[in-house]
């Protein structure tokens, strides 16, 4: 498999604080990898490793099958890079900035930013410093987008935008995706991960916790329902019942974690008299936020902790 961006035991210490240990990363090329983890996880720790801003403690990193700190200078020409926090020349106006950018860059076709400046709704006549911290985000953003890369690094590239901005982004990132180029993008906000990422990876203190397609952490979803019946719980129908991986009884409810057709489940009961069939839809974020406090308990532990009925 080509891979876009590749690390090797990458790890990066602060004076005595350890920010990433033994990061193993492969993103295809062509890809949209979603990046994610709680604050301080050391989410742009690796960004700024991938683009050869920060020298590693240990490890190496390819981007575009270059060595990072060998040739950071080529893999930052090829990159499209967005901070987590933009800055840029707040006297210039937008357009004298961009310009500037792409002479410096070079290969940069300016109708190309003047269309990402119209889809963004983003008035280059302005002096930055003037303008609101999103519209300042979408300078970053036209940046990173203006010479068509190959590869996008993008630290919370949504923070600050609207809702119709983001949902613009998004469509944007599906474009270059279907153009073949990859995309690398942190985020908190696990929505826009689920609706363009392929594969994700968790972050957590620093190390891996988790790479999965989005298809494998939709596996991960549990769905319950609390089925309370007008007499005594035919727990041994429901045990026996292949729509069903858990049951677990409480008075007159069983409370059951589904595998299978929830209609096939409520017509095998119905004889026995379901007084009341309660949905509790989890969805992805129950899965991410498993990830996000204690991965390292296990399911097995988790699923004993949590447990407030008598199991049947
Ligand atoms: N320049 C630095 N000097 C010292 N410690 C640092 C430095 N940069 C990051 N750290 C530490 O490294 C760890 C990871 O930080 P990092 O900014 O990479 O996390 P993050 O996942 O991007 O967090 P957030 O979601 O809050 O942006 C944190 O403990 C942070 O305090």
């Amino acid at each position: 498999m080509e891979a876009a961006v590749r690390t090797n035991r990458l790890r990066k210490e602060f004076r005595g604080t350890v920010a990433l240990e033994g990061l193993d990363l492969v993103v295809p090329a062509g890809s949209v990898f979603g990046y994610l983890g709680p604050n301080g996880a050391g989410k742009t720790t690796t960004i700024r490793l991938l683009t050869g801003l920060l020298r590693p403690t240990s490890g190496n990193a390819e981007i575009l099958g270059l060595d990072v700190a060998r040739r950071p200078d080529e893999v930052q020409r090829r990159l499209g890079y967005l901070p987590g926090r933009f800055v840029a020349y707040a006297d210039l106006t937008g357009h004298d900035y961009l310009r500037y950018l792409a002479s410096l860059r070079g290969g940069v076709e300016w109708t190309d930013v003047e269309h990402l400046a119209e889809r963004f709704d983003l008035d280059l006549s302005r002096r930055i410093g003037q303008l609101s911290h999103g519209n300042q985000q979408k300078v970053g953003l036209v940046q990173a987008f203006m010479h068509r890369p190959e590869l996008l690094v993008l630290d919370e590239p949504t923070s600050g935008l609207d809702p119709i901005m983001q949902a613009e982004f998004l469509t944007l990132v599906t474009e270059v995706s279907r153009g073949g180029a990859t995309v690398f993008l942190s985020s908190h906000i696990l929505s826009e991960v689920e609706a363009v990422a392929d594969t994700v990876a968790i972050l957590r203190e620093g190390r891996l916790v988790r790479t999965a397609t989005i298809p494998e952490l939709r596996a991960q979803v549990v769905r319950r329902r609390d089925l309370t019946f007008t007499r005594e719980v035919p727990v041994e129908v429901l045990r026996a019942s292949a729509q069903v991986s858990e049951v677990r009884v409480h008075d007159r409810t069983a409370h059951l974690v589904l595998t299978g057709s929830a209609d096939a489940l409520v017509r095998a009961v119905a004889p026995y008299g379901v007084e009341n069939i309660e949905t509790h839809e989890a969805d992805l974020t129950e899965v991410f936020l498993r990830y996000y406090t204690d991965e390292t308990q296990g399911d097995d532990q988790r699923e004993k902790q949590e447990e407030p009925w008598p199991v049947a």
